[in-house]
């Protein structure tokens, strides 16, 4: 494929933007229809039969077009979009947050018939925190029970935004027709016949006329709070241009002080192209969004701050790996200054280490695009950064910054995995490595007492499609285990330890001795090694090897073989002897005198607390607390959002294990609940007891 230069898209004619929905609102139709109509107009031009580009579509899709792919860019009236995948699944919050980091404004999908689903609400919540400027698409218009109306109130209500439809449906279910455009004053009848590639633009027809005016009013008179003149030029009875209207409901977007919204059907291809308008008028350009905040890699004090210029430093965040079928490894990225050329060295500044992009391609619907230059602004895929992950930032050498990076939650689930066959345990290693690239919430350890390979992740749900996707991508099946909660050990006191490793067996000897004092750190996490050894009581090439020796003992904790956090160690004293010490028992002395230590440190089990949301009607609250009560639940904050009762508690995790079916019973499938992980506790003693005699039984089994 020939290399472009990527010169003809000036940053205003950039969108970048995410489709966010609940599931079956009509995503991937709708993003389908959007490759289609955009594909048409860049590539398709030439053909005019509508039936024959349905086909060439089916066909496309048979090939199978990428449309879950990271990000997609499509054409439209001499603009760019980058279309960079949402997905609509409340467990996969990351995946959300990914995309919600990089994308500059998005479309919130809404089906006519069930309006704002409770999945809405949430990645609405999300893309308010991330201040996602949005328009919204009510699809499904063609069904029966599509009530557009119902959909805008319900956007008020629930969401708390402010949605100014800028159309009017005509029509709804078996009736819908098309869109009265309350900017333009005009109805736009779509042609059945032409899959959609036909309308036409009218006077509104008589007995359209009243609604419509009584809409217009509406939608003019909520603008006009955004604008004094447009005020002014309103209460005064002037005429008031489409332009003038599409400035201010522009400005009023970015703002994020309304929300426009689009009437249509995917599926029956109506107002999809309107829609896509709607993405250049409303939508911001790389431009329109303030400058990224970073810090100096060396210095977290020093602030520094990259907005959308070429002349800039270059400075990209990596949002999505990914491994492609033809080209392998790929990694997505976000520039947010300056440009990058193939072939050139960037620096890592999260990692601290270099990488070569070796190629660079904007990736298609059904092709992949090279590129010799990406710019600011730009979405893009690169090949050749073998350890970049994602939220890393890859900057100039010259000019390093991280840029804030994202919050990847802790994995804290985790279940044993082993493939079905012998001969697939190559496979289900190198899946899993691929796989754990991709995914920063996900890792994979071996457990060094039964040799299990053990998965770790977010939830039940997110291990569940691991395992599927070992299946489907890497050809591997795989027997999984019952999932157990990823507990840890601490140590709660100091204690000082005197260990002599002293062996005389024939020959060469082995001798060590160690003084150390062992106890808890200050902050709870990692590990922290002091050395105070004075006068070489023990030799400066040994101090390394007593480190080491501790650190491997930090894997498996004395209580029950769980991973150890927060220790700290102070090396104080030592003996060695100049024939028989060498960096090998001083290891030992390490390894054998911390466990001793440990033990007698006042170990306790840790357990990951999660924070939990539940939003329920009012009449179950009682239950729902009770609930959370027997779950060990910590009930916080609570109020009321519109007609729901929101509930904040703090939950062990190991409660938490069936909760979505147990809430749907209490609650009669009404409530929603988020879970997120909140901190490490340790575990109440006798429950303590439970899991250690429990773990016991299920080694022994
Ligand atoms: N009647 C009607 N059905 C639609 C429309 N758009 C999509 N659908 C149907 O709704 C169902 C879900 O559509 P998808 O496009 O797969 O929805 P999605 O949001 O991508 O779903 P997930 O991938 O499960 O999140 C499919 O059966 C579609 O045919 C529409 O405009 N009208």
């Amino acid at each position: 494929m020939a290399t472009r230069s990527n010169e003809s898209f000036p940053l205003d004619k950039t969108r970048n933007i995410g489709i966010a929905a609940h599931i079956d609102a009509g995503k991937t139709t709708l993003t389908e229809r959007v490759l289609f109509y955009t594909g048409r107009i860049h590539r398709m031009g030439e053909t005019h039969e509508g039936a024959s580009q349905m086909d060439w579509m089916d066909q496309e899709k048979e090939r199978g077009i990428t449309i879950t792919s990271a990000a997609t860019t499509c054409y439209w009236d001499d603009h760019r979009i980058n279309i960079i995948d949402t997905p609509g699944h409340v467990d996969f919050t990351i995946e959300v947050e990914r995309s919600l980091r990089v994308l500059d404004g998005a479309i919130a999908l809404f089906c006519a018939v069930g309006g704002v689903e409770p999945q809405s609400e949430t990645v609405w919540r999300q893309m308010d925190k991330y201040n996602v400027p949005r328009i919204a698409f009510v699809n499904k218009m063609d069904r029966t029970g599509a009530d557009f109306e119902n959909v805008v109130g319900m956007m008020e209500d629930r969401l708390s935004a402010n949605p100014i439809p800028l159309q009017y449906p005509i029509g709804a279910g078996e009736t819908f027709r098309g869109v009265i455009d309350l900017i333009e004053n005009k109805a736009v009848i779509y042609d059945e016949e032409s899959q959609g590639m036909d309308w036409n633009v009218m006077e509104i027809p008589d007995d359209l006329k009243g609604e419509a005016e009584k809409w217009r009013i509406r939608m003019l008179e909520a603008v006009a709070e955004y604008d004094d003149e447009l005020l002014m030029k309103y209460l005064d009875g002037e005429e008031i241009s489409a332009e003038e209207i599409r400035k201010v409901v522009r400005t009023a977007t970015l703002e994020r002080d309304i929300t426009p919204v689009f009437a249509g059907t995917a599926l029956k291809n109506k107002g999809v192209q309107r829609l896509l308008d709607g993405v250049l008028n409303y939508l911001p350009s790389p431009q329109d969004v303030p400058p990224v905040e970073g810090f100096h890699p060396r210095d977290k004090d020093e602030k520094l701050m990259r907005g959308p210029n070429e002349d800039d430093p270059f400075s990209a965040v990596a949002f999505k790996i990914a491994t492609d079928p033809y080209v392998g490894k790929i990694t997505f990225i976000r520039v947010y200054s300056g440009t990058l050329e193939t072939g050139t060295k960037v620096y890592n500044a999260t990692s601290d280490e270099m990488e070569r992009v070796g190629r660079l391609m904007f990736m298609h619907s059904n092709d992949r695009e090279d590129v010799d230059m990406v710019r600011a602004g730009d979405i893009a895929a690169a090949v050749g950064p073998k350890n970049l992950k994602t939220g890393d930032t890859i900057c100039d050498p010259d000019d390093p910054v991280v840029l804030e990076s994202m919050d990847f939650p802790e994995p804290v689930i985790r279940i044993a995995i082993e493939p079905k066959t012998k001969a697939d345990r190559d496979k289900l290693t190198s899946g899993l490595v691929k796989l754990a690239e991709e995914d920063p919430t996900f890792n994979v350890s071996t457990d060094e007492e039964t040799g299990q390979t053990l998965i770790a992740g977010m939830g039940e749900l997110h291990l569940e499609i691991i395992v599927d996707r070992l299946k489907r991508e890497f050809k591997v099946e795989a027997n999984v285990g019952r999932p157990q909660v990823a507990y840890r050990e601490a140590i709660t006191a100091t204690v000082d330890e005197h260990y002599v490793l002293k062996k005389q067996t024939g020959g060469r000897g082995q001798f060590a001795e160690v003084y150390m004092e062992v106890g808890p750190n200050e902050d709870g996490t990692g590990f922290e090694f002091e050395d105070e050894i004075v006068g070489g009581a023990i030799p400066r090439e040994f101090i390394p090897s007593v480190e080491k020796g501790i650190k491997s003992s930090l894997d498996q904790g004395p209580i029950a073989g769980y991973p150890m956090e927060g220790v700290k160690v102070r090396l104080y004293d030592g003996e060695y002897h100049d024939v028989d010490s060498d960096q090998n028992s001083f290891e030992i002395a390490g390894r054998m005198g911390f466990r001793e230590a440990a033990r007698r440190a006042n170990p306790v089990l840790m357990e990951p607390i999660m924070k939990v949301e539940v939003i329920t009607p009012d009449e179950y609250m009682g239950d729902v607390i009770g609930d959370l009560n027997s779950r060990r639940g910590q009930i916080g904050k609570m109020g009321q959002r519109n007609d729901a009762q929101v509930i904040n508690a703090l939950v062990p995790l190991s409660e938490m294990f069936g909760y979505s079916t147990d809430l749907r019973s209490i609650t009669q499938g009404r409530a929603i609940y988020t879970m997120q992980f909140e901190t490490y506790d340790p575990v109440p003693k006798d429950i303590a007891k439970e899991i250690t005699d429990e773990d016991t039984v299920d080694a022994a089994a």
